[in-house]
């Protein structure tokens, strides 16, 4: 599904990766880990074709992600280190903003239950700058529920989660494989999972 080969990034005097070789199949996952500033970022825009490697090569289904771009796109989940929700817009508004955004509207029922599921159900109504950083990270996190995407790239999501949440997003992105999808993340707290999940230390 996901293939990288050779892949070089060098960020001003820094090489932060080479010659990284990853091979994903579906239902399998790929745990980013390294120190700050090793690269833990910069590899999973890559991945996502956000950011252009300085050398080798993504294939997504076989094709170079260049060619590729647009299938990847509508398959792509990619929740990154900003939690990007509107202050002014609820929780509900938000998730139907950006599934809107993202071309897979929802409806006020479907974010309730993703907030509900995500443990927000009683604040699913108050305007996100009211929140707390947790429950910002829950609502952003909560598009796990329902967006239908097989390519799952996250970012330190267990970022500001208490012990309870972060078991949510470890038992979704199981789920997740088990469907057949595919995910990388980051993390810098331990993330355990069974399945076909493979480490991948850089920047050690
Ligand atoms: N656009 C950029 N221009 C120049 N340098 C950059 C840019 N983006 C990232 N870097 C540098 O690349 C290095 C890797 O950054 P990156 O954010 O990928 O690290 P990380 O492993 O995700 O870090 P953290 O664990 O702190 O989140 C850092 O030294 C950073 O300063």
């Amino acid at each position: 599904m996901l293939e990288a080969i050779n892949l070089t990034c060098v960020r001003g005097e820094r090489r932060l990766f080479h010659d990284l070789n990853v091979h994903l199949e579906r239902g399998s996952g790929l745990f980013v880990q390294g120190p700050n500033g090793s690269g833990k970022t910069t590899l999973l825009r890559v991945f996502a074709g956000l950011t252009p490697p300085c050398g080798g090569a993504i294939l997504w289904n076989g094709s170079p992600i260049q060619v590729a771009r647009d299938h990847l796109r509508r398959e792509l989940l990619y929740c990154g280190h900003l939690i990007g929700l509107k202050d002014d817009l609820t929780a509900i508004e938000n998730l139907v903003y950006a599934a809107a955004l993202a071309d897979e509207p929802i409806s006020d029922a479907i974010a309730q239950d993703a907030l509900k599921q995500s443990g927000l159900y009683e604040i699913a109504d108050l305007p996100v700058r009211a929140l707390s950083q947790g429950q910002k990270r829950r609502v952003s996190l909560a598009r796990l529920c329902y967006l239908r995407r097989s390519f799952w790239i996250l970012d330190e999501p267990l970022t500001a989660l208490d012990d309870a949440a972060a078991q949510w997003v470890l038992d979704r992105i199981s789920w997740h494989l088990n469907e057949g999808g595919t995910a990388i993340w980051t993390s810098h707290l331990p993330m355990f999972l069974a399945g076909s999940i493979r480490t991948l230390q850089i920047g050690s």
